[in-house]
């Protein structure tokens, strides 16, 4: 198991934010950081739940910590915050610097199969490396209590590590996220040069296998049992864009016979895609989530 370095500890919220770096397996044995904030309950023999918080394009482990507003609430429920980086950093990929939406601070959350992009491995990480990694560390976190939640590009990274990992997670939700990722933009430009070319109008199963509205379409969960809370803005520019598409998630729902209790979609009016809106409702996130960590 790699030796996790810690770099800078701040006081917050009457706990301790942490940012520590590892070499990680997953991302070819390059060093990746995040940030975690740990409750002042928490300790070996009284760990806390953990929410996984997943950033977007160009964000790292550091945006949701100091735009997101979520650590007073964690910490009034004594939920521990990990929040990984957004993409493997310094993999020497030819143009990986160049656009804002591919390479560095632009992972998707996805196992990238594509020989050129081979570092890219972001799912692997959050969800078997990083687990492991804290676990060995014993910090303090019960691991058996984990729920996602993310913003945009790291929104679509929640819903789809959720509907595709039930049983890590307990419950998910977003902020904007990319709801159809193999139909819009960002995703399209993502699983194309991660995962493979496509031109067709019907993406190939390997890109659906990242798409949160087709996963959700066919998904196995038991009825009652999927916890997904959605907040978009009527503002958002990227809404306006297509670049979003929460109409095709409550669709999916819809078509797989989920209540809305189950998968609650809501529009807020006019906000746009800012951290001044993921903090405005940042407690009511962190609160459905303590719902499902606590219960
Ligand atoms: N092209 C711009 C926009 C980048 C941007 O808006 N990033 C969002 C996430 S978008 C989807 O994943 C973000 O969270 N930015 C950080 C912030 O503090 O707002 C650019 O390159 O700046």
């Amino acid at each position: 198991m790699p030796k996790l370095e810690s770099k800078q500890s701040n006081k917050v919220a009457s706990g301790t934010l942490t940012k520590y770096s590892f070499p990680s397996t997953s991302l070819g044995g390059l060093t990746t950081n995040f940030n975690l904030f740990l409750p002042s309950s928490a300790s070996s023999s009284s760990p806390v739940p953990v929410l996984l918080y997943l950033a977007g394009l160009t964000c790292n482990e550091d945006t949701g910590a100091q735009k997101g507003g979520f650590l007073l609430t964690a910490a009034k429920h004594g939920l521990a915050v990990v929040m990984p980086d957004t993409s493997p950093r310094g993999a020497e990929v030819e143009g990986e610097d160049e656009d804002w939406d591919l390479g560095s601070g632009a992972g998707f959350y996805i196992n990238a199969t594509a020989d050129k992009w081979k570092k890219y491995r972001m799912y692997d990480l959050i969800v078997e490396e990083l687990p492991k990694v804290l676990k060995e560390a014993d910090l303090g976190l019960d691991l058996t209590r984990m729920s996602v939640f993310g913003h945009s590009m790291g929104g679509h990274g929640a819903l789809m590590l959720y509907l595709r990992n039930p049983n890590l997670f307990k419950s998910a939700s977003a902020f904007s996220p990319a709801c159809n990722p193999s139909q819009t933009p960002w995703g399209k430009k993502a699983f194309n040069a991660y995962i493979q070319p496509c031109t067709r109008s019907s993406p190939p199963s390997e890109w659906l296998a990242y798409d949160s509205s087709r996963l959700l379409a066919r998904s196995e969960i038991a009825k009652g049992d999927v916890h997904i809370l959605v907040d978009v803005g009527t503002g958002d520019q990227f809404l306006k864009d297509g670049q979003l598409e929460p109409d095709a998630l409550k669709e999916a729902a819809k078509e797989n016979g989920r209540t809305q209790e189950e998968v609650q979609v809501r529009l807020q009016d006019g906000y746009d895609h800012s951290y001044y809106f993921i903090s405005t409702f940042a407690s009511e996130h962190v609160e459905y989530h303590a719902n499902f960590l606590k219960a």
